[in-house]
């Protein structure tokens, strides 16, 4: 691990480290705020500057540029260069308190249409595309026509209400994309309130569009002043760049030889334009966090012990009975998960292996209530602790989950929100299910990071610092948060080398032994799984056609598809050699097989039987105690007696 430097900063470092810092890093987004900061202090002077009036006309008209008028005299005899000043004023002022304003907007429109869809997100979304396609200047010279004589407010409320559709299009093309990423998922799936989703997750990551808008929206709304003030609609009575122009073009200044009346607010007008540009330019590296330096260490505490009492009651902690789950498409339903009963004890690690597509994923997440449309649970119940997860509200579900159950994805490095700090994403597990004292929110983040074998330093950091096995470790520290009782892995370390992948593994199973949590880890990688579980079901098309203690499959695995795939993985020790996969494929789960779903693949199959009908379970005993569970007709008594393990005898069928 590569430790992240101590950097203690000082306000000023802060704001150098900081937004400004990143502002001044780029020459371009320099120059651009440059441009606005001389604009609005020569505004903000201009009475110091000048001690003319900009709008009294007290000189001879149409006087040139010169020593005594900088910028010459208008066709009223006012001074161009005081009216230049002044204007900056009104001008920044309807450009700035347009663009926040419309951005406001926009944002609000285009974040909750994306995050709610369905009906609110389709009524927003007409409303958008009906101001998008109303034409822009017709549709402001209507709507001031109606405000005429509000002032310079009326003007800046018109632009704000025509130019917010945009934005509010961009943003919620944006934010749909964003909505489907895993970090969000995991933050409904933590319980985190819409509005602290959209507001904490999606909002920081969409800083880039939302400034780029308010850019945007700001050059729209001088260039709209500009456009409704030489057209006579926008309140004339002002002194703007906007008005300026109108003005010389009533009084023909281009005919009079006066170019310079039309030049110097043209002028002032495109440079402001291309300052707005040239901040967007800084906006995306401010919005990044790779490139903001605020991210550092501080000091590590010690280590504590949090080991618990592993809970020795028999009962189930998880029970999954009959459950039958999959997807609605169009062509049919796909049955990925069909009939499957298994539980799970407390404090136990429960394998579940099988091929890619077998239907490890749909189990959990059906039983887990995580399964997403087209994902639909058809049948059957899913305990925990005696609750049916499967009828629950979605705001029991809310409470229950993270705090009673958790889960980590697959390649769930993903659900950490790049753009925000490690610390925060920790604490809003716990934040979301009311733990809000920040000494105990720090501590317990601390805890778990020593308890995932990370310094707490780390803690400060953005995801992009760490590594993937780093992040992987934050991930199942964020899962341990609150303590719950089980928690779900669904190949937490695939995309891991096999190095980390170990370590990491055996850090959570040193953890479950610790806390006392149950999991059920799933993977594809039998070998590793007899390493680790204290138990194994293995999974085939849908169904669970093995279950035993991890040693007993190891040993005396009993399904031939089981022994198959013990087979296709190296040996735990000893000469590592190439391994072979099981040949053929697995049935369409969109169809169901009338016999053993393993029936083609299998070599010692029996015609006219294991394509006949469907294996039932056969519980086998050793010592009294049944411990292994298998649906094969080769180990049914009823079929083919001969065949039984002779260490084994028959308990129930
Ligand atoms: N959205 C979906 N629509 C239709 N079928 C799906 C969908 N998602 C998964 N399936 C199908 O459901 C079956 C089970 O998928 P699942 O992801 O549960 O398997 P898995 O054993 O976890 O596989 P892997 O190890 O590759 O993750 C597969 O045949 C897959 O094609």
């Amino acid at each position: 691990m590569t430790a992240i430097p101590i950097v203690r900063l000082t306000p000023l470092a802060w704001l150098r480290a900081g937004p400004l810092g990143v502002i001044w890093r780029s020459p371009r987004a320099t120059t651009g705020a440059t441009i606005i900061l001389v604009m609005l202090v020569l505004g903000l002077l201009a009475p110091l500057i000048s001690s003319y009036d900009p709008s009294r006309g007290t000189f001879d008209p149409w006087i040139k540029p010169g020593v005594g008028h900088l910028l010459g005299t208008t066709a009223l005899g006012q001074d161009i260069f005081t009216q230049l000043l002044y204007g900056a004023r009104l001008t920044l002022l309807i450009g700035v308190a347009s663009g926040v304003i419309s951005t406001a907007i926009g944002t609000a429109l285009g974040l909750s249409a994306a995050y709610y869809g369905g009906r609110t997100g389709e009524v927003i979304n007409t409303i958008t595309n009906v101001f998008l396609v109303l034409p822009g200047l017709p549709l402001l010279i209507i709507v001031s026509a109606f405000l005429r004589g509000g002032g310079i407010w009326a003007i800046i409320l018109v632009i704000s209400l025509t130019g917010w559709p945009w934005g509010a299009r961009v943003l919620r093309s944006q934010a749909l994309t964003l909505r489907n990423r895993d970090f969000i998922h995991a933050a409904v799936s933590t319980g985190e309130s819409p509005a602290r989703i959209i507001f904490k997750e999606m909002l920081p990551n969409l800083a880039g569009i939302i400034a780029a808008n308010f850019f945007g929206t700001a050059l729209y709304a001088v260039l709209s002043e500009a456009a409704l003030s030489f057209i006579g609609i926008g309140d004339v009575s002002k002194v703007t760049w906007g008005t300026m122009l109108y003005w010389a073009q009533a009084k023909n200044a281009l005919l009079q030889g006066a170019w310079w009346w039309v030049a110097a607010p043209g002028l002032g007008i495109s440079i402001l334009g291309m300052a707005f540009a040239f901040l967007n330019f800084g906006v995306d590296e401010i919005s990044n966090p790779k490139s903001n330096q605020l991210g550092k260490a501080t000091k590590v505490l010690r280590r504590k012990s949090v080991a618990k009492v592993v809970d020795a009651s028999t009962l189930p902690l998880l029970s999954i009975q009959h459950l039958d789950a999959g997807y609605l498409t169009p062509s049919g339903p796909v049955r990925a998960v069909r009939d499957v009963s298994l539980d799970v004890a407390p404090g136990e690690f429960l394998g579940l292996a099988g091929e890619s597509g077998c239907g490890k994923s749909t189990l959990a997440f059906a039983a887990t209530r995580l399964l997403d449309a087209p994902g639909a649970v058809f049948g059957g119940e899913a305990r925990l602790s005696g609750q049916d997860l499967l009828s629950l509200t979605p705001e029991e579900l809310r409470r229950v989950r993270w705090k009673e159950y958790s889960l980590v994805f697959q390649a769930s490095m993903n659900i950490l929100n790049p753009v925000i700090k490690i610390r925060e994403q920790v604490y809003d597990a716990m934040q979301a299910h009311g733990v809000h004292d920040k000494a105990k929110l720090e501590a317990r983040a601390r805890e778990l990071f020593e308890l995932v074998g990370i310094r707490p330093d780390y803690l400060d950091a953005f995801p992009h610092q760490l590594s993937g096995g780093m992040k992987q470790r934050v991930v199942i520290a964020i899962a341990l948060a609150l303590e719950p009782k089980l928690v779900v892995m669904d190949e937490p370390t695939t995309a891991l080398d096999v190095v980390v992948q170990r370590q990491i593994l055996q850090e959570i199973n040193e953890v479950r032994r610790r806390l006392g949590i149950s999991i059920i880890f799933i993977t594809h990688d039998l070998s590793l799984l007899v390493e680790m579980s204290d138990r194994i079901a293995i999974m085939y098309a849908g169904e669970v056609v093995e279950e035993a203690p991890a040693q007993e499959i190891y040993t005396a695995a009993k399904h031939p598809y089981t022994q198959r795939l013990m087979t296709a993985f190296p040996p735990l020790s000893g000469q590592r050699e190439r391994r072979g996969g099981i040949p053929g494929r697995p049935p369409s789960l969109a169809q169901d097989t009338p016999g053993c779903p393993f029936y083609e693949r299998c070599t010692v199959h029996i015609p006219g039987t294991c394509d006949v009908k469907k294996p039932a379970n056969v519980n086998l005993s050793k010592e009294g105690e049944p411990v292994h569970r298998v649906a094969c007709f080769l180990h049914s008594p009823a079929i083919k007696p001969a065949m039984y393990d002779e260490e084994h005898a028959l308990a129930s069928d």
